[in-house]
């Protein structure tokens, strides 16, 4: 279950795994192409006034357009070169990069004139005891202010984050006061409100021996009188309770040494294969839920929608201390030390004060040397510094991710290729590309994005980015390149990590959502090739790529993750369509290639002979059936290996026998015994019943489902089993629908017999072991937790051993609700 390969919406290489939220119909969406996302850039006032994408492609000459939609990789420095030519004389392209890429345009400047008026709206916020309004204007004071402008005689953002710390004390969040005093520190050291408050957090966290250090630094730098009072009269209250005890550093947020499972020693090789291209085997057998494989983005970048809610760096949530850019106001991190990561440490040095003014004693002098250093000083730090050359333009925020992403990619190689000395090429990544597969829309597009890119990145790399032919068509590359191997960092989120619901009454049931947070690039992650029944899964704890082994996978054997389709979710045609449209390959895994039970069951019907239960295929899904290898005639194994239930086995029971039969895969035609359903009629009575179930779906979300409508599902589902097989997908998703209806209203039992019902039939679909089946389970514990239900254990049980074999040692991490589950038993 890849995290996600390229551009675009669900379906891809994004998802880790199929998560089927309750009441929210799966979609395949079409891919999200750079014309939509160009057509979508809204870009704020001043700069809404660029010309829209369109506008520029319509002006480029007919002849022009006709040889990028001929173009390959070979004729691309030719075609690039031309339309660049071209683009020059038209003064609203000029005007549009000068949009995207003079500082004095952009919207992301810091001013000190807004960071005022938001710290007055926070102060206003703060005295009316306002506290979440008062973070979040201090917040965005922050994001605002320029690192060295001054207010009342002191630097403004130490200013700031010492106001956002007493809110955050206010608020109870004692570790994130005592990390906004800190950083207040770092910049200035003879900040006596900043030692104060310090000492006040150390307080309430215990740590007497450092609190009274802090008030003591606080006294010597404090002016005032009554201020000095103040901190004398803390200093006597706690001077009787030395206990000293260590705080918590900011910069613990992103420690690799959280993550103590070390990939083994399995050595993995990379193999020339003939359908697929490069892949990826093991040399020797690998064990289940082994760690294989981990590995740094070689880039990285937050998804538009995650921008205000996750570190930009490490992709993690937010938290309430959030750290913004110094240089910027579009960059948010979760701590110093990501933000450190982001944009290197120099701009963290500028910012030390080392005058202090007064005289400590030494054992004091030593102390503030070791917490205004240990924020930036104190730890070795990999300067990535990905987002340096983004602050303050406007590019980075209107342009598509993954055209920011391409940008990040070409300042890498060429930091990479000035130490090594090499010039002749500004990006090579080495990676598979689809390029003569795109169409002529995608042509132009790419050509149009590569230069909009390389002329942003010429304004601030100046010679270093040449703007030719040559270089315009490596972009061009690189981005078709992250069409099909940038993967998208997902991150699990349950819809309820706290409790159990304290009445059965509108209960509403638990479910684990994937949410996209980053989309990145690992080198060597780009040589997995797809499976629709995958091996192998992937995940991110933070950016670092985890990839595991989900079965026993013997030596040689390939080493395939899913880039989004797998078996289960959609039918074999499903699957290669929207490979096909998002990737453009054919594929040839295993199950897209010979028959499988699945395929065979997903989308099919009832025979209508009431003795048989075999299926009855329509003529699409028996066109793509018909290609495959029939692994039961050839004596092959199950490729479905799960699915082994006799009463599965007997739907296509056909297919079993050696010797064949006179039946044939025919549409209307049951497998089993040959006889005929006219599938006209019944799909007519489906439907029907589908226009039901959808005005029932759509009153799920009112607070009351009225009874009429509940019945009528009722009804429709029961026509619906009438004439899809048993094990058709759509009679799950209605029984799964019908179990989030039945818990709104509180009544659970029935709500749990209609969970279980789906989850039996996902399980014949999907693999007893899939991950979908875990998250299903998720759904049914919540359930069977308020009931009191014994089988809760056992569910509670299953849901832990299929995760552990995804996420290992990872579990708690990757899945923490699972803890909160264990402990309710
Ligand atoms: C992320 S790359 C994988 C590595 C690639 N095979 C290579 O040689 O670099 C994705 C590309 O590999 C090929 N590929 C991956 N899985 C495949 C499959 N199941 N069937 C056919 N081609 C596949 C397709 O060309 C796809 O665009």
């Amino acid at each position: 279950m890849g995290g996600g390969r390229t551009m675009g919406g669900e379906g891809g290489r994004r998802w880790e795994g199929e998560v089927r939220p309750w009441g929210r119909k799966q979609h395949l969406k079409p891919q999200q192409s750079l014309a939509f996302v160009f057509r979508s850039i809204v870009l704020p006032s001043p700069v809404s006034s660029a010309p829209p994408m369109e506008k520029l492609k319509s002006a480029i000459p007919q002849t022009l357009n006709l040889s990028i939609s001929q173009s390959n990789p070979h004729t691309l420095p030719h075609t690039c070169s031309s339309l660049h030519d071209f683009l020059n004389q038209l003064p609203q392209f000029h005007q549009m990069v000068e949009d995207l890429s003079h500082m004095e345009t952009s919207l992301f400047l810091k001013t000190k004139k807004s960071a005022l008026e938001f710290k007055l709206k926070g102060n206003n916020c703060f005295s009316n005891g306002d506290n979440s309004n008062a973070l979040r204007f201090y917040t965005q004071a922050l994001r605002a202010a320029p690192r060295d402008a001054n207010d009342m005689g002191k630097n403004l953002v130490a200013t700031l984050y010492v106001n956002r710390s007493a809110v955050l004390q206010k608020m109870g969040l004692v570790v994130e006061c005592l990390q906004d005093c800190n950083r207040a520190l770092a910049i200035s050291r003879s900040y006596s409100k900043a030692w104060y408050r310090r000492g006040k957090a150390n307080i309430s966290m215990g740590n007497y021996d450092d609190a009274v250090r802090d008030l003591k630094v606080s006294l010597c730098m404090e002016q005032s009188l009554s201020g000095k009072r103040q901190i004398e009269g803390e200093l006597k209250l706690i001077l009787d309770h030395h206990n000293g005890k260590d705080f918590p550093s900011d910069v613990a947020k992103y420690k690799e040494s959280d993550i103590h499972d070390q990939p083994q020693q399995i050595q993995l090789q990379c193999v020339s294969t003939e359908m697929k291209g490069r892949g990826m085997v093991s040399l020797t057998d690998v064990p289940q839920a082994t760690l294989l494989h981990t590995e740094e983005p070689y880039a990285a970048i937050v998804s538009k929608h995650c921008r205000e809610t996750h570190c930009h760096f490490c992709f993690n949530e937010l938290p309430a201390d959030i750290v913004p850019c110094p240089s910027c106001s579009l960059a948010l991190y979760c701590s110093q030390l990501c933000q450190i990561h982001a944009i290197g440490q120099q701009l963290q040095c500028d910012m030390k004060n080392h005058e202090f003014g007064v005289d400590l004693s030494s054992d004091l002098e030593k102390y503030v040397g070791s917490v205004t250093n240990a924020s930036v000083d104190g730890v070795h730090v990999e300067q990535i510094g990905e987002h340096k050359h983004e602050c303050g333009v406007n590019w980075p925020a209107a342009l598509p991710t993954e055209l920011v992403l391409a940008g990040r990619v070409i300042v890498k190689s060429i930091a990479q290729r000035r130490s090594f000395g090499e010039s002749s090429r500004i990006v090579n990544l080495e990676l598979c590309h689809n390029y003569v597969q795109l169409g002529p829309e995608a042509k132009l597009e790419l050509h149009i994005s590569s230069i909009i890119l390389l002329q942003c990145l010429h304004h601030c790399y100046g010679s270093d980015v040449p703007l030719n032919g040559e270089t315009i068509s490596q972009c061009v590359l690189l981005l078709s390149q992250i069409n099909v191997n940038s993967m998208a960092i997902v991150r699990m989120r349950s819809s309820d990590s706290t409790g159990p619901p304290s009445s059965a009454r509108n209960h509403t049931t638990n479910t684990v959502e994937q949410v996209r947070v980053g989309q990145a690039i690992y080198l060597a992650g780009s040589l997995f090739n797809h499976s629709c029944q995958p091996n192998i899964h992937t995940y991110f704890p933070s950016r670092t790529l985890y990839i595991r082994t989900t079965e026993f996978v013997v030596a040689g054997h390939p080493l395939e993750l899913s880039y989004g389709p797998q078996v289960g979710q959609w039918s074999c045609k499903e699957r290669q369509l929207s490979l096909k449209e998002q990737y453009a390959f054919v594929c040839s895994c295993t199950s897209c290639s010979r028959l499988n039970l699945s395929d065979l069951v997903i989308n099919s019907f009832r025979c209508l002979n009431p003795n048989c239960s075999g299926v009855v295929l329509d003529s699409s899904v028996v066109n793509y059936e018909k290609q495959k290898v029939n692994p039961f005639r050839c004596g092959l194994p199950l490729q479905v290996g799960k699915l082994e239930h006799d009463e599965v086995k007997r739907v296509a029971s056909l297919l079993c026998t050696e010797t064949g039969s006179a039946h044939q895969i025919e549409p209307g035609f049951c497998l089993s015994c040959g006889a005929y359903r006219d599938l006209e009629t019944s799909n007519a009575e489906i439907r029907k019943a589908e226009i039901c179930i959808g005005r029932w779906e759509d009153s799920l979300d009112s607070v009351e489902v009225p009874s009429n409508i509940l019945s009528n599902a009722l009804r429709s589902l029961d026509l619906l089993k009438s004439k899809l097989h048993p094990y058709n997908k759509k009679v799950a998703e209605v029984e799964d629908y019908l179990a989030q209806a039945f818990c709104s209203i509180g009544e659970l039992q029935r709500a749990g017999h209609y969970c279980q019902s789906s989850i039996k039939i996902l399980e014949k679909i999907y693999g007893d072991d899939n991950i979908v089946i875990g998250n299903e389970l998720v759904k049914l514990a919540s359930i069977q937790l308020p009931l009191g239900d014994p089988a809760v254990e056992q569910t509670i049980n299953r849901i832990n051993s299929i995760f552990s074999r995804h996420y290992g040692s990872h579990l708690s991490i990757m899945f923490p609700h699972l803890q909160f589950l264990k402990r309710s038993l």
